[in-house]
């Protein structure tokens, strides 16, 4: 419960609201407690009448007021909960809303490890989940839960008045029933955990085969990913039964034990209208006030099974609340004259903490302002990882990562990214115009900005001939563009962010040859002036920089320039070597460095 008040206290610009459909609530119940005394005072003029005490004539006057008293107090009651039901809506997306750009605005800090080991879809199902839940909860409480306390409170005292056993049998039902309630609520609760896991699970996989359908149909998979959600969800069916049936079976015996109560109720009523003791108008006023205290004690049962429900997602919510996010009050960066603009001190770091060997083991390298460094080894050898330490997706294990002097462990995350431009081995795109993605640096950025960025990304020949040109709509992913294209236009990002520290992860994947002559030129261009750092696919790049780092288990091996790579025997000269040998054998130990060319 604590959890759910936590979640009331975030939203505080949200209590007028609260208020109000507080206010419209009690005013609600207020009206609906008139009914019974109107039906009751009616009976009573009418069983005058019959038994010849009042006129007829009189009691029809009588009962005409109090018909139009009843249709004044319903139109009243109506009006007011309208306006009650309206809040609760504003108040539930407005709900919504706060807590949903709380997760996305947290889920956009959280470090990188987070989304390394959480499924994307897993990530949307539990926010929609939690959220649904919460605000459902919510909203249902806030439009019912002050009527069923006015409406239960106003009809003990009125029974106390009347005759107070009455009052005292009533009045030992609420507790009693929420007791039995909140007991089988803590088994309900490992339930709804082991359910929403399931569906998760199976949310994240679907999520995964949307985003490749391509491979899951190349390589007719469909059957297997069906076979595999639905499974899943059989599982889902299988705990729900289980839970229902307990749910259900305890349900069941309390409301038989609620129906004995109110039976006993009854019975009194009407064995002490009979002995004279109360007037057929107050007997229709009880029994009509035991009816409205039945109602709130029914619905306790969907009260605290949706705050159950709540409960359940605002664990979960909290859970991705509660991770750190990546630091973003470090040191901004100045660009320290004289220092290396990267400089990697004897860095050693692991993915996984428990791992065996480390990813990298005590990795050191200077790149000087302005100068270009290409990292070469087999695949999976670390390079891609240099570059995420340094653009501080993660924190270094051991040693240090430095940019201009200022070691990434104690700078703002923002500063230090602002400094960095990186083309991804793979163009990330967008769904949205062409222009949105080359300005995804720099939203602000002018027309020309962005068409001279393009230029310079030599995209902007195939760009102008998209019938809507800049404003031409690309599908997800970039789908509607080919590969070359893709990463122009991912070049043309990095151009227009003009930041002095370059990461570029070349493509693995070979484009057609003139496409590859647009994206390599490109990237020269980009180059130059700029600190970069280059996973390097092909020897033409790498013949093209100033140093060379090879990478051997995670260690360097050598570093120098290219020239004196080439004579040392090490991994450049043997590539230069297997390059020129041409063989299959000598292509295949290529590939294995990730060298295209
Ligand atoms: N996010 C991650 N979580 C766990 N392990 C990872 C992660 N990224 C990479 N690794 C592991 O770290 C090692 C180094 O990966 P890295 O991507 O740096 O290699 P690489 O040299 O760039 O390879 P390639 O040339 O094939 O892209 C690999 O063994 C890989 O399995």
């Amino acid at each position: 419960m604590s959890s759910l008040l936590r979640i009331l206290r975030f939203a505080p610009q949200l209590n007028p609201l609260y208020l109000g459909i507080a206010a419209s609530a009690v005013l609600a119940a207020l009206l609906a407690l008139a009914t019974p005394f109107i039906i009751g005072a009616a009976t009573d003029r009418i069983v005058d009448a019959v038994a010849g005490r009042t006129s007829v004539s009189d009691a029809v006057t009588s009962v005409v007021w109090l018909a139009l008293a009843f249709l004044a107090a319903e139109v009243a009651a109506t009006a007011v909960v309208s306006v009650g039901g309206y809040w609760g809506d504003v108040m539930a997306a407005r709900m919504r809303r706060i807590l949903s750009s709380r997760y996305y605005d947290h889920l956009l800090h959280l470090p990188q490890r987070y989304f390394d080991t959480t499924l994307t879809g897993r990530i949307v199902s539990r926010l929609n989940r939690s959220i649904t839940e919460l605000t459902q909860f919510l909203q249902f409480f806030s439009n019912n839960a002050f009527t069923m306390l006015i409406t239960t409170a106003a009809v003990l005292v009125i029974s106390a008045f009347y005759w107070w056993p009455l009052a005292v049998l009533l009045a030992v039902v609420f507790p009693v029933y929420m007791w039995l309630t909140a007991k089988t609520s803590t088994r309900w609760q490992v339930w709804e955990g082991q359910k929403n896991a399931r569906v998760d699970t199976a949310s994240g996989r679907f999520a995964e085969v949307v985003a490749q359908m391509p491979v899951v149909r190349a390589y007719n998979q469909q059957r297997t990913e069906l076979v595999g959600f639905e499974e899943r969800f059989d599982e889902a069916v299988a705990l729900t039964r289980e839970q229902s049936r307990f749910w259900h079976m305890m349900d069941a015996w309390r409301r038989l034990a609620l129906n004995a109560v109110f039976g006993a109720l009854y019975l009194l009523i009407f064995i002490r209208t009979a002995q004279g003791e109360f007037s057929v108008g107050d007997m229709v006023i009880l029994i009509q006030l035991m009816a409205m205290a039945r109602q709130p004690v029914m619905s306790m049962s969907y009260l605290v099974d949706s705050a159950q429900r709540a409960v359940a997602g605002s664990k979960d919510y909290f859970e991705v609340l509660e991770q750190p996010r990546e630091r973003t009050d470090g040191r901004a960066l100045p660009a320290g004259a004289g220092e290396p603009a990267v400089r990697f001190r004897d860095v050693t770091f692991a993915y996984d903490a428990d791992a065996e060997r480390p990813v990298l083991d005590g990795v050191s390298f200077d790149v000087h302002a302005g100068r270009k460094i290409a990292f070469v080894g087999e695949s999976g050898g670390g390079k891609s990882t240099v570059t995420n330490l340094l653009m501080g997706l993660y924190p270094a294990g051991a040693g240090a990562v430095e940019v201009f002097g200022q070691d990434v462990a104690q700078t703002d995350l923002a500063a230090l990214r602002a400094l960095i431009a990186t083309v991804f081995q793979e163009p990330h795109l967008f769904s949205g115009t062409v222009r949105e993605n080359i300005a995804y640096a720099r939203p602000d950025a002018t027309d020309a900005e962005v068409r001279a960025a393009a230029k310079a990304a030599y995209a902007d020949g195939f760009i102008e001939a998209f019938d809507d040109g800049y404003d031409q709509v690309i599908g997800e992913r970039g789908l509607r563009l080919s590969g070359g294209q893709k990463q122009r236009i991912a070049v043309a990002r990095a151009v227009l962010k003009d930041a002095p520290i370059l990461v570029l992860d070349e493509a693995t994947s070979a484009l057609d040859t003139k496409s590859e002559r647009l994206v390599q030129a490109a990237l020269e261009d980009l180059m130059v002036g700029r600190t970069s750092l280059i996973v390097a696919h092909r020897l033409s790049t790498i013949r093209s920089v100033d140093t060379i780092v090879t990478l051997r288990g995670g260690r360097v091996e050598e570093i120098g320039a290219p020239d004196e790579l080439a004579e040392s025997g090490g991994i450049y000269a043997q590539l230069l070597q297997l390059q020129q040998a041409g063989t299959k054998e000598a292509k295949k130990m290529l590939r294995e460095y990730g060298i295209l060319g």
